[in-house]
């Protein structure tokens, strides 16, 4: 993968991974425009261009990065295949720790080590997904570039939200052709892509039922269980009604990531190694709350049942035969 600075100014379908889900465009529109902060306190997604967002970063590239973050302890994923399918194998219960098989490994290294390892990547063979929080322990110039970042324009979208606090942002740098899978999180996320182009695919928390997220109790929890590659239309039946709203984004563009909204990110083929920065923040604290509720709290909602349940049940087994004791004949 050499290091070359005429990198792509565009990109074309054939980069991109052909799914059999109906899909339209995210909006995309100028940070000056306000549309964009209409659409984004609809609690919608949104490409916003030319911010200059993160400008700073243009220039973290291999080289920059390398001779800038050596020392830092990166996380790093190291997957058999391209996907990078989220896993937390820290609050899992034992019984369930042991019958899960992690679907990768998760390794640190030098950012050194990482640039040599991916240089070297052969097709079909180990992928790396480098995904490094951003604080003071990466070193004097990045905090410096950091520093730089427009924070009057980020704080402004912030408070005009009523976002809670920034909790992290994510250093990315992923390999050509590396896929996150469709899952949610609870955070607003403003996605900035930096280097090469990503495709990601929204869907609104209304498609809760077309995606079969794992059980909250799961080391999968809030990933969906749908293989995109190879969908089970038998065990997934309603996947066919998903619709999708395609966000293509290359360097400069910041995508808005609602809260909630289901998300598969993908590096496009053959475009380069990719570097993207995300912005999590705590969401808006719900205060009064009004009626009909919405589908983001309706999930939040069946979250804490689920919770509950495995308090209460203890036993993970035991929460799917007692929920359908209580909904099947009952409640249709
Ligand atoms: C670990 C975070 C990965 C990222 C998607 C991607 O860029 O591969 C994402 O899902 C997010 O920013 O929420
Ligand atoms: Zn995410």
């Amino acid at each position: 993968m050499e290091e070359s600075d005429d990198e792509r100014r565009t990109w074309d379908e054939n980069q991109i991974r052909k799914y059999d889900i109906k899909m339209k465009s995210v909006p995309k529109h100028s940070f000056v425009d306000p549309i964009v902060m209409e659409i984004m306190l609809e609690g919608r997604p949104v490409i916003i261009t030319d911010s200059k967002m993160v400008e700073p970063a243009a220039k973290w590239n291999l080289k920059y990065l390398a001779r800038h973050m050596g020392n830092t302890n990166c996380n790093v994923i190291v997957s058999k295949d391209h996907n990078f399918k989220y896993y937390d194998d820290k609050c899992v219960q034992k019984a369930v720790r042991a019958k899960f098989v992690p679907p990768h490994k998760k390794v640190t290294m030098k950012i050194g080590e990482f640039v040599d390892k991916i240089k070297e990547m052969s097709p079909g063979g180990e992928r790396l997904y480098l995904q490094q929080a951003l604080t003071h322990s990466v070193g004097t110039e990045i905090v410096k570039d950091f520093l730089q970042f427009k924070w009057d324009y980020i704080k402004g979208i912030q408070k005009e939200m009523g976002w809670g606090s920034l909790t992290s942002n994510l250093l990315l740098i992923g390999m050509e052709g590396n896929v996150t899978p469709c899952h949610y999180d609870e955070q607003e996320n403003l996605f900035a892509q930096v280097k090469g182009y990503k495709r990601i695919l929204l869907f609104p928390p209304e498609q809760f039922e077309c995606l079969y997220p794992h059980p909250v109790w799961h080391p999968h929890d809030r990933q969906s269980q749908v293989d995109f590659d190879d969908p089970d239309l038998t065990k997934f039946p309603k996947f066919a009604n998903a619709m999708a709203q395609e966000a293509i984004v290359g360097p400069g563009d910041v995508l808005f990531i609602p809260n909630y909204w289901f998300h598969h990110v993908e590096s496009l083929q053959n475009g380069g190694y990719t570097v993207s920065v995300n912005f999590w923040y705590k969401s808006k604290s719900t205060g009064a709350v009004a009626y009909p509720l919405n589908a983001t709290q309706k999930m939040a909602i069946m979250r804490n049942v689920e919770k509950m349940l495995v308090d209460a049940l203890r036993d993970p087994d035991e929460v799917g035969p007692l929920l359908r004791n209580l909904t099947l004949g009952r409640y249709h």
